[in-house]
């Protein structure tokens, strides 16, 4: 029970309107109005998005007190996520419970772990030849890439031939899964007004998710029905629907994935985690570095000397590139590719600092505005790689200063899957070419726009024109 001076004690709040409350001040790029709304009322506010009382959390300090004494590792039930999730099946949509808790421990063990990772390697080094031979014919006709496009689509096959394998991933599947990435992106009503929820029934949302919907699951029953024929079951590596269906058979976790609805479920956490985040990651490192010089220099001259005269990065040679993990530290500090996170939700009423917070309060950690808090970080809005030499900071989600990858027990479980098809990538581009904009533009007129769906993209492409490095043969 509260004290009286509890009950009266509450989190600052920007100014409300009737019925939409805050809703109206977040903007196309909520984590940066939310930054600047916090700096003129505090760390820890309490808007009111719609009919949703929404805790925004914006530095280390006050992420460090908040997670003392509350875990906060439920997620609020969203429309687009639900359908999705298959009735909040994935591990990332899924509430705090025994599901969320048997489903993440069988990802960590059986799909995301070390050993499994390492199985992929072949298919990781595969792409990034593809990748590396289609620039190379670039270089020979003289013209640009788009890396934002090309990236994309690296990444996007990556997940493909490791979810999939490599039959389904060579047919193609147009571009169902981009569609449904664009709509769990997108502002839904409903989550914030549910009794307004009909308008997105007008704006014609619900029934491009409807129709979106019926194409991707027959598009997994149909991959799911493939692999039980034995299509890509037996050849090495084993690909994660084809573990998850020996995982369904398996008693040991028969009550975990006990229907096919909780396979698709997983697969859906796959790509709708698994793809942008990588290929968004990549375009905003390559941006830092062209904007950056020295930090290119730096990062292209370690890796031609690690690498030496062999023709590509392997990825053995990624333990040894010291410099390169810093940049990538660097670009996620500034970029965090899901810079507000997956929103979390409170189960109860709980009291943070002498004021309560209400249960189902959604809580919102802006990772950018963190990465930004000039009483953690020097400079903090400067590109400087070199900051990270004398910090353990660490962004593997136990360190408050660094959050790209989220914080705590809903922290991203997929890190050893992502860091080295980024650094692999990187390595790669770095090694082969020498990097320059396109003529006439110089590194001033470089648009660092964001554009924030599932994932913050860059909102102009990231066009640069690769020069062949030949001294690596
Ligand atoms: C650079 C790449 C990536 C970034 C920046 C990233 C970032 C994140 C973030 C911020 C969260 C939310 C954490 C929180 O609420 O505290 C998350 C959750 C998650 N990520 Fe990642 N992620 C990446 C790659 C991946 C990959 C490759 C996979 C799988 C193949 C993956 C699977 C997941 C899953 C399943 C969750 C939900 C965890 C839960 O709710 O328990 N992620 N990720």
């Amino acid at each position: 029970k509260l004290r009286k001076s509890q009950r009266n004690h509450v989190f600052p709040c920007p100014r409300k309107l009737p019925i939409i409350g805050n809703l109206h001040q977040l903007g196309a790029h909520p984590h940066h109005s939310l930054h600047k709304l916090s700096l003129k009322h505090g760390p820890l506010m309490l808007l009111q998005l719609g009919s949703v009382p929404t805790l925004v959390i914006s530095t280390a300090d006050a992420l460090r007190e908040v997670l003392k004494t509350n875990d906060f590792s439920n997620r609020p039930s969203l429309y687009a996520a639900k359908r999705y999730s298959y009735g909040f099946l994935s591990i990332s949509f899924s509430p705090y419970g025994e599901y969320w808790r048997q489903a993440r421990k069988v990802c960590i063990l059986e799909l995301l772990s070390v050993k499994r990772v390492q199985s992929f390697s072949k298919i990781r080094e595969e792409e990034v030849a593809n990748l590396i031979s289609g620039i190379k014919d670039t270089c020979f006709s003289s013209k640009s890439v788009n890396l934002s496009k090309v990236l994309q689509d690296l990444s996007n096959r990556i997940v493909t031939r490791v979810t999939f394998g490599d039959g389904i991933a060579a047919r193609g599947y147009g571009n169902i899964l981009e569609e449904s990435q664009r709509l769990l992106g997108e502002f839904w009503v409903v989550d914030y007004l549910p009794w307004l929820g009909w308008i997105d029934a007008l704006t014609g949302l619900r029934k491009r998710l409807e129709k979106n919907f019926k194409e991707l699951d027959e598009f997994y029953n149909h991959v799911i029905e493939e692999h039980m024929r034995g299509g890509s079951a037996d050849h090495e590596p084993c690909d994660l629907v084809h573990v998850l269906l020996q995982l369904h058979k398996d008693p040991a976790y028969g009550t975990t994935f006990s229907s096919m609805s909780h396979i698709k479920g997983i697969i859906m956490d796959m790509f709708s985690a698994g793809t942008d985040t990588s290929s968004a990651t990549l375009t905003w490192i390559m941006t830092e570095l062209i904007i950056n010089p020295r930090a290119m220099a730096k990062a292209r001259d370690e890796v031609r000397k690690i690498a030496g005269k062999k023709g590509k990065v392997e990825e053995h040679d990624l333990q040894d590139l010291t410099y390169l993990k810093l940049v990538i530290k660097e670009t996620m500090r500034l970029h965090p590719p899901a810079p507000l996170l997956i929103p979390r939700e409170t189960t109860e009423t709980c009291v943070i600092q002498g004021s309560k917070v209400p249960p189902k309060t959604r809580i919102i950690i802006n990772a950018r505005a963190i990465s930004l808090d000039p009483n953690t970080w020097d400079n903090p809005e400067e590109f400087r790689p070199e900051r990270f030499i004398d910090s353990n900071a660490d962004f593997r989600g136990q360190d408050f200063r660094l959050v790209p990858f989220g914080v705590g027990r809903r922290s991203c479980p997929g890190i050893n899957f992502a860091l080295p098809v980024v650094e692999l990538v990187l390595a790669n581009l770095l090694y082969c070419f020498d990097w320059e904009l396109p003529a006439g533009m110089t590194k001033e007129e470089m648009d660092l726009e964001e554009e924030l769906g599932i994932t913050m993209h860059k909102k102009i492409p990231l066009v640069l024109v690769p020069r062949l490095f030949q001294g690596n043969v």
